[in-house]
């Protein structure tokens, strides 16, 4: 039940006045509070700026990752209004949360799907700019040709030819068409979807001279498929800890100086959420040795209300998209 302090809470966050913020708190005012404007106190702290309060109202347990009606976190409202050391504060606690905790974290596409498992063995639909699941999330989509290309160029240029490259996850074949262009030595695709698979078969994928195509799931066909000089990594389905466990096997799939990419669609609808992942991915990579770049690339114009016709969650709503170029911490020197 509301508090008269608990209003009072939301004021002080407003006027960034700490000492009444720890009084309030100490008196027993509720962190986690929402005004009637849907807004909690760390959202006041956060859009005007006060570092000191928004660092106080997190040790206190304000939640960093509640949403005003518009959907924004406190963390989107410090980026909003340019306050980067409430931002800087909101990121840290936030990847530090996300490390023990990680409730945000789902897979790039699919939030709503019941169970890899159950998407494997459901018939999925084809159609001329989408595949979609049993549940009607979409599990590839066509507008996002572009970023395909722009990851095939980032694994094809590893070195002076493109040599051999892996991509997990057929979907379209969007990125797999963009990396025949580079003509590499060898091109490995591994589908774990029967669907999928039967279409890649049809379509000629597997007359290809320099393609191998292994069909099953990642997690069962990796020990049998060598090492490469570009990677990408692009499923449906799984989550975030499905692709933090497929990071445990790059040392012995990516050849020294090799190139790896995978599709960065975490928390595609929350700008905040998402730059919170973009660095926890970056972070656990550096802990296996690998270094980060990001590429911003712009995409509010691939993308228009009426693509989304008929998919349950739209699961890409940022306006710009940062494609992660991954390698070896000693060959970035
Ligand atoms: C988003 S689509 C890939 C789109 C692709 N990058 C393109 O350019 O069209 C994801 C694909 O990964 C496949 N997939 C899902 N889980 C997999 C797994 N564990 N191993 C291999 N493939 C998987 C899905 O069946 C689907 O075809």
């Amino acid at each position: 039940m509301e508090k008269p302090s608990d209003a009072l809470l939301c004021a002080a966050a407003i006027a960034g006045d700490c000492t009444r913020l720890r009084d309030l708190l100490l008196a027993g005012a509720d962190a986690s509070f929402f005004d009637s404007d849907g807004m909690t106190p760390l959202m006041h702290a956060a859009a005007g700026g006060h570092a000191d309060a928004v660092r106080c109202l997190l040790d206190a347990g304000a939640p960093w990752n509640a949403l005003s009606p518009s959907n924004l976190s406190a963390g989107d409202l410090a980026m909003e209004n340019a306050h980067q050391e409430a931002f800087d504060i909101l990121l840290n606690f936030a990847i530090q949360a996300e490390l023990v905790l990680g409730t945000i974290a789902r897979r790039g596409r699919g939030e709503g799907t019941a169970s890899h498992e159950e998407y494997l063995s459901d018939r999925v639909a084809f159609g001329e700019d989408r595949i979609m699941d049993a549940k009607s999330e979409a599990v590839m989509m066509a507008w996002e040709k572009p970023l395909m290309e722009a990851h095939a160029r980032a694994i094809c240029f590893s070195g002076d030819d493109c040599g051999r490259i892996l991509n997990v996850g057929f979907g379209m074949g969007l990125v797999d068409e963009a990396i025949q262009r580079y003509k590499p030595l060898e091109h490995t695709i591994v589908e774990a979807h029967p669907d999928v698979y039967d279409r890649m078969i049809r379509s000629g994928w597997g007359e290809k001279e320099n393609v191998k195509i292994v069909f099953g799931k990642w997690q069962d066909v990796l020990h049998q498929l060598g090492s490469f000089d570009g990677i990408f990594f692009d499923t449906f389905g799984e989550y975030y800890e499905d692709m933090r466990e497929f990071h445990k096997y790059l040392y012995r799939l990516l050849k020294p100086g090799g190139i790896y990419s995978y599709f960065n669609g975490f928390c595609g609808s929350n700008a905040f959420f998402h730059v919170v992942y973009c660095q926890l991915v970056a972070l656990e990579l550096g802990d296996l040795g690998y270094s980060t770049q990001f590429i911003p690339l712009p995409v509010k114009e691939c993308l228009s209300e009426d693509i989304w016709k008929g998919v349950k969650h739209k699961y890409w709503q940022l306006d710009t998209y940062n494609l992660p170029v991954v390698q070896a911490s000693h060959d970035s020197e």
